[in-house]
């Protein structure tokens, strides 16, 4: 006789990889205005995920979304498998770039510490250690170090991004949510801050979900876009979204889409703040 095999539980047999977000048929209306609906959308642990889409397009308000600061209208949203809600320590958070120059008091190692709040290692002398050694680890990873314990107001504005960067990354989170982290930034900023995101979320295997104007800086570090324009949206890799046809389709209206020297040139979109259709940005 054939022995019957023990039905498999869920602690038994976890999922093999559980998606870091998932949003099923997810939708957001304020009053009578809808920004997305119908959104299924699964971004896997190391995936580098760009959000684009004009100003109102609903970017932030999808953070907010997964941060459990703003309930979706319809539909459903796990972070690792479990519902979003606020204060998740397993999502880092890197908001929009504004200065810290109020901030005399602070020093880098506090900022970067803050990341841990939630995080319970315990308060005894070796839950202390091991917040102390991972801050230190992962201002090193920042390159941010030599800065440390310099007041942030006195920073620049790369170097406090740095921190923000090691700030949102201290706690080993699944998913790194970042908006607009480039903005203000010079061009070799740009580059050095996101290639950092993506270096650090690929090595901790964290979801990175980027909300950017240009896309441009992060060109070769993104797997897929979400690209959202007054409700509609598309979700591919950035040849099957950045291009002429699926453009023109999300905005209703003929754009252009060129590569030219491995950037890409948009133009038509006729939204003034739409960095990417700037060709003089384009440096
Ligand atoms: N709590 C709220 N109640 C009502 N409307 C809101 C609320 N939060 C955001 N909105 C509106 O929803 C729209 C989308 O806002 P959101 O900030 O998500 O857009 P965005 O794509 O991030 O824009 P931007 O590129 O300008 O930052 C905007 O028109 C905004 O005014």
């Amino acid at each position: 006789m054939t022995a019957h095999p023990e039905p498999l539980t869920h602690q038994q047999a976890p999922p093999l990889h559980d998606s870091a977000v998932r949003l099923r048929e997810a939708g957001l209306a304020y009053d009578s205005r809808t920004l997305w609906n119908g959104l299924d959308l699964d971004v896997e642990p190391g995936e580098f995920l760009a959000i684009l889409g004009p100003n109102g397009s609903g970017k932030t308000s999808l953070l907010r979304v997964l941060l459990g600061l703003q309930q979706l209208s319809s539909g459903t949203v796990e972070i690792a498998g479990t519902a979003a809600h606020r204060g998740n320590s397993r999502i880092g958070y890197i908001p929009q770039q504004r200065a810290l120059e109020d901030s005399l008091a602070l020093r880098g190692s506090d900022l970067v510490g803050l990341g841990l709040d939630g995080h319970h290692w315990g308060m005894g002398l070796r839950g202390r250690a091991r917040r102390k050694r991972r801050v230190a680890e992962t201002l090193h990873a920042v390159e941010a170090s030599a800065y440390a314990k310099t007041p942030l107001g006195l920073l620049s504005g790369g170097e406090q991004q740095r921190l923000r960067v090691a700030q949102a990354l201290v706690g080993e989170p699944d998913v790194l949510l970042c908006d607009e982290p480039l903005l203000s930034l010079d061009l070799s900023h740009q580059r050095r801050v996101s290639d950092l995101i993506a270096r650090q979320a690929r090595e901790s295997r964290a979801a990175v979900l980027f909300v950017t104007h240009e896309i441009n800086p992060v060109l070769p570090l993104v797997d897929r876009v979400l690209y959202l324009v007054d409700g509609r949206f598309r979700i591919g890799t950035p040849d099957e979204v950045m291009n002429s046809e699926t453009l023109s389709e999300l905005y209703g209206t003929d754009v252009e889409v060129a590569r030219v020297g491995g950037r890409l040139v948009v133009a038509g979109t006729d939204n003034e703040q739409d960095h990417h259709v700037h060709e003089t940005e384009q440096k």
